[in-house]
């Protein structure tokens, strides 16, 4: 068996047809959704990233801010900045790109973004709602994710799932959101002993782990769905995932590759969220 790969350019520029559409109407009723991006610090990776979130908000047509602090910024400078944006009603959306700096207090930083407009989903009340299963900003990349299943119309349902990492930004929500869906969710770390006799019992395996070739081909069930969370700059620098791609590749159903998986889904999912915040507070507004 060869897998087929799951093209996450494709799925990302799918959706953003859909939000492409769902901006016009919202602009058409007077509102351009808004997003503020705070980044601190000069972390190369982060101020990819947050370019990257600028041009897809005016690809798609949002509006969009970029808030840059320098390192040494004390935590009340930045948390006053949040609450100056929590009451500007052109913007809809606040994310503070991490990682932040090591002397900030990234939880408290995090839980001064307004609830409504906490687009990453990473306040400790979306943490808390999506554990209900009543999500109102999925955090973006296994939101991406699972949109990428969707896509590909692969069940969830009574599904086995080993999600391999337990980070807040991937593995924990990737877990709550499967499990939502009536999937068995079992969660492991790069350091689980014997992680192979979890993996091979895995439908669907999701790798969040930041290590690369983790995952080998012995360690995947013939017709698995792979899904490879991954991102790691080799010495020589390539970029890979945490699966061992070319050899998984030849037993699993589906793969995702790094780059071009999941990745550009990430960034997708943030102009959703943005756009749904705006939808969401301009219906308040309206009354
Ligand atoms: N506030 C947040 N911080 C971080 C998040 C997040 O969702 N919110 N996730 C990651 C970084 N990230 C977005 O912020 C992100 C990572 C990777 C990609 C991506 O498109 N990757 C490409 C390869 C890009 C490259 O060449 O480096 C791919 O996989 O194809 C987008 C967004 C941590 N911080
Ligand atoms: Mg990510």
């Amino acid at each position: 068996m060869v897998a087929k790969i799951i093209d996450g350019k494709a799925v990302a520029q799918h959706v953003r047809a859909q939000c492409r559409e769902e901006t016009a109407a919202l602009k058409a009723r007077g509102v351009t959704p808004g997003l503020a991006v705070i980044i601190v610090g000069d972390n190369p990776a982060s101020k990819v990233y947050v370019a990257n979130k600028v041009k897809a908000c005016t690809e798609v047509g949002l509006h969009s801010t970029v808030y840059a602090f320098a390192a040494d910024t004390p935590d009340a400078e930045v948390e006053a900045k949040i609450l100056a944006l929590n009451a500007d009603p052109l913007v809809h959306g606040i994310l503070v790109q991490l990682p932040l700096p090591k002397h900030f207090d990234a939880k408290r930083v995090l839980a001064a973004i307004s609830v409504d407009k906490d687009v990453d989903g990473f306040h400790l009340y979306n943490v808390g709602a999506l554990a209900q299963g009543e999500t109102v900003f999925p955090p973006c990349t296994p939101y991406g994710v699972s949109k990428m299943l969707e896509y590909e119309n692969i069940p969830i349902e009574g599904q086995n799932v080993v999600v391999v990492g337990a980070s807040n930004i991937v593995g924990k929500p990737m877990a709550m959101m499967l499990m939502q869906r009536d999937a068995t969710v079992c969660i492991c770390h790069a350091k689980t002993r014997d992680l192979a006799q979890f993996t091979i019992l895995a439908d669907i395996l999701v790798v969040a782990a930041g290590v690369p070739n983790l995952i080998l081909p012995q360690m995947v069930r013939t017709g698995a769905v792979v899904i490879d969370v991954g991102i790691n700059r080799l010495p020589d620098g390539r970029l890979v995932g945490d699966v061992d791609f070319e050899g998984v590749r030849q037993k699993a159903s589906y793969i995702s590759p790094v780059p071009g998986g999941v990745g550009p889904m990430t960034i997708t999912m943030l102009v959703h969220n943005t756009i749904q915040a705006a939808r969401r507070q301009a219906e308040l507004a309206e009354g």
